[in-house]
């Protein structure tokens, strides 16, 4: 067979809820080689269903933690007998899907620290984990825990202001304080507390890897001004947490150097750097290569945005953690639940099912709709929680109906209104060297990203996302290769393909959506409060 021509590169690993997937990249940011191990498909013994447990209570949530493990071994072992040449990986680092905890048991450092490069690591990690099912994002049972810690900081927006999110179920802290309430025995027997993040990261290290400021920022744990954790949310939690955890270290932290079992089993070269893991969405925004002003939406099921930012507000929707690539910056995530499934019944309604006629009505529509405003919540919203259709004429009158086309764009309108006065109720300032990234499915739609870029004022650029976390793992680990040089991460990424442009602002955008958008606000406002009076 011909000589593989030596390639250096780093390697980009990312733990999500329903595989672990790996990326090679080359240093002119090429992917090269992917892989990944699908829970349900190749781990069928643990008979999960989209990675994870769903309990009987319907609000417990768990995937079991020797699967992630089992998951690794498959994919080395898979790259081994591809002949993939393990000596000319440089670094790595990864993801590790948010909020998920591992709990390792006392004496397990031990055993890190001694693999024997004879055997798969699910072997020798058996008995490591005084819980073996780990909690995950997905769990909601931890309202009490929440209720409790929110109590212990002065409310909800006092932890907010904090932690940079009010209480969440699926948040960290909430779920240590759950096991601590009713599994006293196991938290006793547990030496360390893990993100799945740094729980990944150990694996490879050989030794505990120390939690990161961005992804620990969504445990409801950690100051994220100060970077350090909270001793009032650590103490409402569990007690002694603080050791379980470790200090926890900026994102761009080159950890410590791959385990000699990776060198002895796989061929890993003994210099290669492991740079601390962080969470799937910091990691995304690594690999989406967010710069200060530019904000990401994924337009997918739900609506996701991701957002820079250099002034955080913490307020009591959405997320702020701590910035992967820019240490003294923050980003945000926030989450729109009405996304495409109500694009899609809209479609149905008013463009019988088509999206050429959904696009043809946005088409023919003027910007600003005439005035006419609509708020389309099928379901309960999250970003803010208001529930069914509201919509109103240019003279703020509700109103029952509009016609097909204006309803089509007094619903597109509306959900981009919305993404702009909340991100910037988080602290988000649109620059005038912002761009928007646009991803997920209706980012092929070129006319409702028209509307996208004039409601921003910004130009939009479509890219895709698909590896994202990892490809941003890849990317974060080549900058850990620069660390201690200054080097920003910016410098490091400029190889990267660019984002395609698909569309810029129509001219004289900004003066109709400037006096759109404080209406959009009042009337959100009103909803949300029916008893106040109408808007002035
Ligand atoms: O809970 C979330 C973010 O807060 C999810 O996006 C998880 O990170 C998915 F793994």
């Amino acid at each position: 067979m011909a000589e593989r021509a030596a390639r250096r590169c780093c390697l980009g690993w990312d733990f999500s809820t329903q595989q672990v997937k790996v990326v090679a990249v080359d240093a002119e940011l090429n992917v090269f080689y992917e892989d990944s191990a699908h829970f349900d498909r190749d781990l069928q013994e643990f008979g999960t269903q989209g990675g994870v447990h769903v309990h009987e209570d319907g609000l417990t949530v768990t995937s079991p933690v020797l699967m992630w493990v089992q998951a690794l071994d498959i994919i080395l072992e898979r790259m081994k007998a591809s002949g993939f040449d393990f000596s000319q990986v440089l670094a790595l680092s990864g993801a590790g899907q948010q909020h998920g905890s591992v709990y390792w048991k006392a004496g397990a450092s031990q055993v890190l620290r001694s693999l024997s490069p004879d055997l798969p690591l699910h072997k020798q990690l058996q008995a490591c984990f005084s819980i073996s099912d780990s909690p995950v994002w997905m769990d909601s049972s931890t309202t009490a825990q929440c209720r409790q810690l929110e109590a212990a900081v002065g409310g909800a927006q006092a932890l907010s202001c904090l932690t940079g999110s009010r209480a969440y179920e699926r948040f960290t802290g909430n779920q240590i304080a759950k096991i601590y309430q009713q599994n006293p025995e196991a938290y006793s027997h547990t030496e360390r507390i893990s993100l799945v993040s740094s729980f990944a990261a150990s694996l490879f290290l050989g030794s505990y890897s120390p939690i990161d400021c961005s992804d620990g920022s969504g445990m409801n744990l950690l100051q994220i001004k100060d970077k350090v954790w909270s001793r009032v949310c650590l103490a409402a939690c569990a007690p002694h947490l603080e050791e379980k955890l470790g200090s926890p270290v900026p994102s761009c932290s080159v950890v410590g150097a791959i385990s000699s079992y990776y060198v002895q089993r796989y061929g890993f070269p003994p210099g290669c750097q492991v740079v601390a893991f962080t969470g799937d969405n910091p990691a995304s925004l690594a690999g989406m290569r967010l710069e200060e002003g530019d904000i990401a939406v994924s337009l997918g099921t739900s609506d996701t945005l991701f957002l820079w930012l250099q002034e955080p507000m913490p307020a009591l929707e959405g997320h702020i953690f701590c910035n992967p690539v820019g240490s003294q910056h923050y980003m945000a995530l926030l989450c729109f639940k009405n996304g495409s499934l109500m694009r899609e019944k809209i479609r149905d309604e008013s463009a019988s099912c088509s999206w050429s006629e959904f696009s043809e009505a946005l088409r023919s529509t003027e910007m600003g709709n005439g005035g006419n405003l609509g708020f389309y919540f099928d379901v309960m919203e999250i970003t803010p929680e208001i529930i069914g259709r509201h919509r109103f004429s240019a003279e703020n009158h509700k109103v029952p109906a509009f016609p097909r086309d204006v309803e089509i764009r007094a619903l597109i309108e509306g959900q981009f209104m919305a993404k702009r006065i909340h991100a910037e109720g988080l602290g988000y300032r649109v620059m005038p060297k912002t761009k928007i990234l646009a991803t997920g499915g209706a980012s092929h739609n070129r006319d409702i990203l028209q509307v996208l870029a004039d409601v921003f004022g910004a130009p939009v650029y479509v890219i895709d996302t698909a590896n994202s976390a990892c490809v941003g793992s890849a990317y974060r680990a080549f900058h850990g290769l620069a660390a201690g040089t200054d080097v920003p991460f910016s410098e490091v990424v400029k190889l990267a393909p660019p984002p395609r442009l698909a569309a810029t602002p129509t001219p004289g955008a900004s003066q109709v959506y400037e006096a759109l958008l404080p209406r959009y606000a009042k009337l959100e406002q009103r909803i949300l409060s029916p008893t106040q009076g109408p808007p002035e």
